[in-house]
């Protein structure tokens, strides 16, 4: 498969922030721009890749600073690095006071996408290439965070395993 440029799965979505997407404080929903992150990222595996993806994890969404209802908000992902079926997605959402033109990043995150065959089977991916400084600096590093995914995902999996299905109104609430 080809290697492709990091730019060339660059994905990005400006909106306004309006209710119904913000809460009492009169500030985004988290949960809303966590979506818009899982989406605007998903584009951009499917843009690396041109196959269906799957949404494998999630590192960490911090909220640097509040979105206010007005503002607009601008989410921009691309593709960091690859392995063998799985891509690391940088995201990045810039907030914009419209009338005095103040930005702020008010988010980053990685995000790890999986593409699928028809059986929704895991399957290889085009290797990735970094071009600029920041891209550059993502790849380099981006081995070392993927080391980390490996140890959560492990003990993810060992506290499902202990927590096992019971519903929590089943009697033996024991681990
Ligand atoms: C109508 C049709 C239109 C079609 C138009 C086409 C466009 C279509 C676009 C769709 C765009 C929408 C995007 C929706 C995004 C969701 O909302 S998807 C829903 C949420 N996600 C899920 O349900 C995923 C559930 N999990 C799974 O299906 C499986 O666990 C996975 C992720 C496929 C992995 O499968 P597995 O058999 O466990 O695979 P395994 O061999 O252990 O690992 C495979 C790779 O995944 C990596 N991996 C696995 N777990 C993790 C993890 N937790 N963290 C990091 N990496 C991981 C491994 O490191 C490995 O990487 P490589 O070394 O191959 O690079």
């Amino acid at each position: 498969m080809e290697k492709k440029p990091c730019s060339n799965s660059l994905a990005v979505k400006t909106s306004h922030v309006l209710p119904p997407d913000t809460n009492t404080h009169g500030t985004l929903f988290g949960g809303k721009l966590m979506a818009d992150i899982d989406d605007v990222a998903a584009i951009a595996a499917v843009r690396h890749s041109r196959q269906p993806v799957v949404t494998a994890s999630t590192d960490s969404v911090d909220f640097l600073a509040p979105v206010k209802e007005g503002d607009s908000i601008c989410v921009e992902a691309f593709v960091t690095w690859t392995r063998n079926t799985s891509m690391e997605v940088f995201v990045k959402a810039v907030t914009e006071e419209l009338l005095t033109g103040e930005r702020k990043v008010c988010t980053t995150a990685f995000l790890t996408f999986v593409a699928v065959d028809e059986n929704g089977k895991p399957t290889p991916v085009p290797e990735v290439y970094p071009e600029t400084e920041l891209e550059k600096l993502l790849h380099e590093n981006a081995p070392l965070r993927a080391e980390e995914r490996k140890k959560r995902r492990s003990n993810s999996k060992g506290l499902a395993d202990r927590f096992g299905t019971n519903y929590p109104w089943h009697s033996e609430r024991n681990l």
